[in-house]
């Protein structure tokens, strides 16, 4: 113990527990606090700024606002004023317990926080360098240079071989950086395992052996480090520096393997918290800026969440950012804290000090369990035999799986495994199989169905063609009777009325009734006057579809052009020819003499117009009332033999066309059914195309 200036300087490590090692392993250890003031800088002292900060013995703190205010005191476990030395600080902040607990295997931290310009990064390494190539000199060096001596020179008491390493990162803007990585900048990825906890991927980590070495990679990451200058730093650090020393200790005797300690040294030089509007920051310092708030608002979160016993055993969001990430185990896992508090004595800092006062006075309540870190947990033999045995069995399965179909077959029949193994992969393979199969089908079956459609397509045609032919064929037969051989035509039932259709000429097709009552000329759809019989043949006309000169609008759209006589001539779909009364009633066969009395519906499906057709003309003939019940009937046209036309004679061209058409229709029904793809259903099976169909 020493007296300076009348108070007690102790120069000796706080509460850091000497003892700490065996006998506190997984025992709660609080974080350990020590407090740096800085002295009053050039510009400060040019302001005349007075202090606010005063010591009362080694650990206390009390600040004394001006204008008498409050005054507020402050306990940790070192309190080092403005006039300390850099070795001072060394000696009396417990590092050197830290480097003592490291090479046991224990996981040490030390990290300042504080204010910008508060001294952090002076406390930790001292002064920036004057100059390229300038050294800084050894009296102002921090407590990192400070701290690889006192290692290098313990472990030369040691006895024994160890091996050490530095990685040194920084996590700039929520980036993490390699600062020993030479080359073009890498961003790495902080990843996380059971074992390690969370870890910087492929981070660089060199040996060294010597000050020197140790002091190499120093400088080279503190070159590398982003720094800016600001109203209240002409150095400050824009970002959080991680410096770590991987302490590698073997084992006393070689047969017990377990005795290799891991331990592990970190320096962390955190960024410092700033107000924009005091540091004037713009553009990219203000993000950078930002960032640094950010992470240390998610620290002191985090710190606050590990005061709470019940919350500690809960969650704690290190996740938050990539810091409170890697200083998790320093936090509240199995590692030994240090932190160095610093602030500025200024009055003018005074709000951003007492933040970090209380900061670090909630941080000193957290608890750490000490471990030392062993050697890497072997995996149980049990689980890497089992693992072991996965990977063969699926790298067997991956095999069996690529060998040809006929394989399975030809193996011999052995164990229940085999047996198992077949009958799993016989059954992969018939399912495979059958499924490829089945696609197969289901294309074939594609296929059919567009040959059919098709071939649809072909017999519509086909169809038109047919019947387009059939009409001109008829027309021609009867407009030329085949016992003449002339051009001469048949006189028109429309030239034979009178009224004003008297002049128009038409052309004659076998047609329902040869009188004008259903007063259409199904040729030139000229209107024609009724006739007496107009109300008996109108009954007739109750299925207009069926009627030749009633076509479906669908059909009549596709066929060439009839030929038009007379400027009034219209389409018939286009006439009023059929009123509402007589499209409604339904067919009713007329009655007559030789017919029966009370009239028979005939079903729709029943009634093509070739049907109507040939039995009116056989009951004409038969009750020779043909001339009578029409008589401005045509002449029927006669064959060369004599005979009606329909039984043979010259319309057989047409007769065999009909036939023609008639299979073309059982064609087209059946394609219909075929290109669904499906059996008809109950409306399809009443579905007949010749209803559809115009009529021959
Ligand atoms: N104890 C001290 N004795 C003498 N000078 C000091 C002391 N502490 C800090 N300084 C000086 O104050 C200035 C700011 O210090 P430093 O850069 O370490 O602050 P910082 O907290 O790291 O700031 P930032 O967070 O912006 O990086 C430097 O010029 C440094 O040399």
């Amino acid at each position: 113990m020493e007296v300076r200036n009348g108070e007690t300087f102790q120069c000796s490590i706080g509460n850091l527990p000497q003892t700490l090692g065996e006998r506190t392993k997984g025992m709660e250890t609080p974080i350990q606090v020590v407090l740096r003031i800085r002295p009053m800088n050039q510009a400060e002292l040019r302001r005349g700024e007075q202090s606010v900060l005063h010591c009362s013995g080694p650990r206390t703190l009390r600040v004394s606002p001006l204008g008498g205010g409050r005054e507020v005191a402050f306990h940790f476990s070192m309190v080092l004023d403005g006039a300390r030395t850099q070795d001072e600080v060394f000696q009396g902040s417990g590092v050197q317990r830290l480097v003592e607990l490291a090479l046991q295997g224990f996981s040490c931290t030390a990290f300042t926080f504080g204010q910008t310009g508060s001294g952090k990064t002076y406390t930790l390494t001292g002064p920036p360098p004057q100059g390229e190539g300038e050294t800084v000199p050894s009296s102002l060096t921090g407590l990192m240079q400070r701290s690889f001596a006192c290692l290098l020179d313990k472990i030369q008491h040691v006895g024994t071989p160890i091996t050490l390493s530095a990685s040194y990162l920084e996590i700039y803007n929520e980036q993490v950086r390699d600062l020993l990585s030479r080359g073009p900048h890498h961003y790495l990825p902080v990843r996380w395992n059971k074992t390690r906890g969370f870890y910087v991927e492929k981070l660089k980590a060199v040996k060294f052996g010597t000050f020197e070495e140790v002091m190499k990679l120093l400088l080279e990451g503190l070159r590398r480090r982003r720094s800016s200058a600001h109203n209240l730093n002409e150095v400050s650090s824009r970002s959080h520096a991680l410096f770590t020393i991987h302490i590698q200790c073997p084992a006393v005797s070689p047969s017990r393997p377990k005795e290799q300690t891991f331990g592990k040294l970190c320096f962390v030089d955190l960024a410092g918290s700033e107000k924009v509007a005091a540091t004037r920051s713009r553009g990219e310092l203000m993000l950078e800026a930002s960032n640094i708030n950010r992470s240390l608002l998610a620290l002191g979160h985090c710190i606050s969440l590990l005061l709470d016993p019940r919350q500690k055993k809960n969650h704690i969001p290190y996740r938050d950012s990539k810091l409170t990430r890697l200083l998790a185990d320093s936090l509240g896992g199995s590692g030994i804290t240090l932190m160095v508090a610093c602030v500025s004595p200024s009055a003018q800092s005074l709000p951003e000090t007492l933040n970090t006062l209380r900061y670090a006075s909630r941080a000193q309540r957290v608890t750490t369990r000490p471990m030392p870190k062993g050697p890497p947990v072997p995996q149980p033999l049990g689980l890497e035999e089992e693992i072991q045995q996965l990977r063969q069995e699926n790298l067997m399965l991956k095999q069996r799986l690529e060998q040809p179909l006929g394989h399975w077959g030809s193996r011999n029949k052995g164990s229940q495994s085999d047996w198992a193994e077949r009958s799993l992969y016989g059954m992969l393979q018939e399912f495979m199989l059958e499924n490829q199969q089945l696609r197969e089908e289901k294309n074939q079956l594609r296929s059919s169905r567009d040959c059919a459609w098709n071939e649809q397509q072909v017999l519509v045609q086909q169809f038109k063609e047919l019947n387009r032919r059939l009409l001109c064929s008829a027309s021609h037969s009867i407009r030329c009777p085949p016992q003449h051989f002339s051009r001469a035509t048949l006189p028109c039932p429309c030239s034979a009325s009178r009224g004003r259709y008297q002049a128009l000429g038409c052309h004659v097709l076998p047609r329902l009734c040869s009188c004008h009552c259903n007063q259409l000329c199904f040729l030139c759809y000229a209107p024609l006057p009724p006739c007496a019989g107009s109300r008996l043949h109108q009954a007739q006309m109750g299925e207009p579809s069926l009627l030749p000169g009633y076509l479906p609008s669908q059909i009549l759209s596709e066929l060439p052009p009839l030929p038009v006589f007379g400027a009034q001539a219209k389409a018939p779909w286009k006439m009023e020819v059929f009123s509402p009364q007589v499209q409604t009633q339904p067919f009713v066969q007329p009655p007559g003499p030789n017919l029966r009395e009370h009239p028979v519906k005939r079903k729709s499906s029943e009634w093509t117009w070739a049907h109507f057709l040939e039995e009116t003309l056989a009951k004409e003939e038969a009750s020779g009332r043909a001339s009578q019940v029409i008589p401005s009937a045509p002449p029927l046209p006669q064959s060369a033999c004599g005979t009606p036309w329909r039984t043979g004679g010259v319309p057989s061209a047409s007769r065999m066309l009909e036939e023609e058409l008639e299979v073309l229709r059982d064609q087209i029904d059946c394609n219909l059914y075929l290109s669904q793809g499906k059996p008809p259903t109950s409306q399809e099976k009443h579905f007949d195309s010749r209803q559809h169909l115009p009529p021959c």
